[in-house]
């Protein structure tokens, strides 16, 4: 038996050697608060050991997910986290006791930003490569999105997302539809998620993006030898891949007439043909297919079949265009911002009015995913804390019917003329004489509207 002093010997040594690990260190417990961060570890965050003790870990460290492992006992190994400008290198373990969750301890393999930047810029380099395995293997083996990824207020997109709870757990075929960049493919991950087919494979085909003469064997697989230049042992096609889980055919409306002849056998008969197979393989697959091309109107011209449209749309799924729901438009502005910046390491917590009402006013032809780059754009050409105008990219600040409503026909034209001049002088590389005359006025008159619109560079008043 130890005695107190024993204890406290060996407490002692230990704390010692945590404190001077060459990892940082932390420990939460199942609420995800501190109980224990070694002093490297605080050095780089630059937080007292005594301050961050008892505190919830996600307000001490950035994009932490140790509270999430202390609640759910699964261990994360060498996952990358983003702190201060920078990725690193994660492992976070939960601690059992008496075989009962009671934390999570978290290690990051390294000490000083030295050898952080140097293992940093090798991970960097790896990164692209890393980035394209995860998107391959998402891609091929679940769904990663699920509903509480779909953000909105909308009451039409909240009752969207009712509706995926309804349908979710049938087997019945899903025909989203909308125009590009309204998260079709977000609706189609979350109703696998939500099925009973969770744990099997959602496999998404882009039937628009793959040649005609390869579809066939891209979605039902070939024979080894069924034609020249066929892989020793032959191919898996997507539904067979998908078997017992999701196949996302988008952009079916892309997909050429013959081959949605052969689409709707397989979906009739629930088997597949391999290119150059002898008998056909059962496979049990549910389909959810999106488009946003106007099916109606290609089955009365031929250009696609009416039997595979109502084949697929049991259950149809609408999605409204952002410019439509324009009480999303704050809502995803804020969620996107904090989501990119996050992700970018920087901290843009504010938004000019100017900018929301540049957003309210555009028509968002790319939806959601327009907004989302524009927003991304803006973050990394930000370096304070706000994203103001300057910050937008051209196509957006340049469009005059943004200004409608918000000033006078005579202010809209000044405001036109102002960044028409201001353009020119950019272009001319600030020569008022050469922008003059691109314009058509005189050199006194550029001088005028140059004063006007306070548009003195250092260089032009040289
Ligand atoms: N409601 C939403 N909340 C958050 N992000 C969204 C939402 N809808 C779409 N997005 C984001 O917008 C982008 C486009 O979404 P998605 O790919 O699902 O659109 P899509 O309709 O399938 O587009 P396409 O027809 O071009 O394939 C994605 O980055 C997605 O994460």
């Amino acid at each position: 038996m130890l005695n107190d002093v024993d204890v406290q010997y060996k407490n002692d040594i230990l704390e010692t050697i945590i404190d001077s690990a060459y990892e940082w260190i932390v420990v939460v417990n199942t609420e995800g608060n501190i109980v224990y961060i070694n002093k490297n570890y605080c050095q780089f965050l630059e937080i007292e050991q005594e301050e961050a003790l008892g505190k919830h870990v996600s307000k001490v460290i950035e994009n932490s997910r140790m509270h999430i492992v202390a609640k759910s006992g699964k261990e994360e190994i060498a996952d990358l986290q983003y702190i201060k400008g920078n990725y690193m290198i994660a492992n976070r373990i939960p601690i059992f006791s008496d075989g009962k969750l009671i934390g999570a301890l978290g290690t990051v393999i390294f000490r000083d930003t030295k050898e952080w930047n140097k293992m940093n810029s090798h991970i960097k380099s790896l990164m692209p490569k890393l980035q394209t395995y995860l998107q391959d293997w998402e891609d091929n083996n679940g769904a990663k999105y699920t509903l509480q990824d779909i953000k909105s207020i909308s009451p039409h997109i909240l009752q969207l997302k009712e509706k995926v709870k309804n349908v979710a757990s049938g087997n019945i075929s899903v025909l989203i539809r909308g125009e590009s960049g309204t998260g079709k493919e977000l609706f189609a991950h979350s109703i696998h998620h939500l099925s009973p087919r969770s744990h099997h494979p959602f496999i998404k085909v882009n039937c628009g993006a793959i040649p005609e003469h390869l579809l066939e064997s891209e979605l039902f697989g070939y024979e080894e030898g069924a034609f020249t230049g066929a892989k020793k042992g032959g191919k898996k096609g997507k539904f067979l891949l998908a078997h017992g889980g999701t196949i996302f055919l988008d952009e079916i409306g892309d997909m050429p007439v013959n081959m949605q002849v052969k689409l709707l056998r397989v979906l009739q008969e629930k088997e597949v043909e391999p290119v150059g197979a002898v008998k056909p393989i059962p496979v049990d697959v549910r389909v959810i297919a999106a488009t946003n091309r106007p099916l109606e109107k290609m089955i009365e011209e031929k250009r696609f079949r009416e039997d595979l449209f109502y084949r697929i749309n049991v259950i149809p799924f609408k999605i409204p265009p952002l410019r439509e729901r324009p009480e999303d438009i704050p809502h995803l502005t804020d969620f996107f911002l904090e989501k990119i910046s996050r992700r970018a390491g920087k901290r843009i917590t504010m938004i000019d009015e100017e900018v929301r009402n540049v957003f309210n006013q555009h028509s968002w032809p790319g939806n959601l995913r327009e907004l989302e780059n524009v927003i991304e754009a803006a973050v990394h050409l930000t370096d304070g804390e706000r994203i103001t105008i300057s910050s937008l990219p051209e196509s957006l600040k340049g469009d005059p019917k943004i200004l409608i409503g918000q000033l006078s026909l005579k202010e809209i034209l000044e405001e036109t003329e102002k960044r028409i001049i201001e353009r020119t002088l950019e272009q001319f590389h600030q020569d008022k004489l050469e922008a003059a005359k691109a314009l058509g006025i005189s050199k006194s008159s550029m001088y005028d509207k140059i004063k006007k619109y306070r548009l003195e560079t250092e260089e032009l008043q040289a």
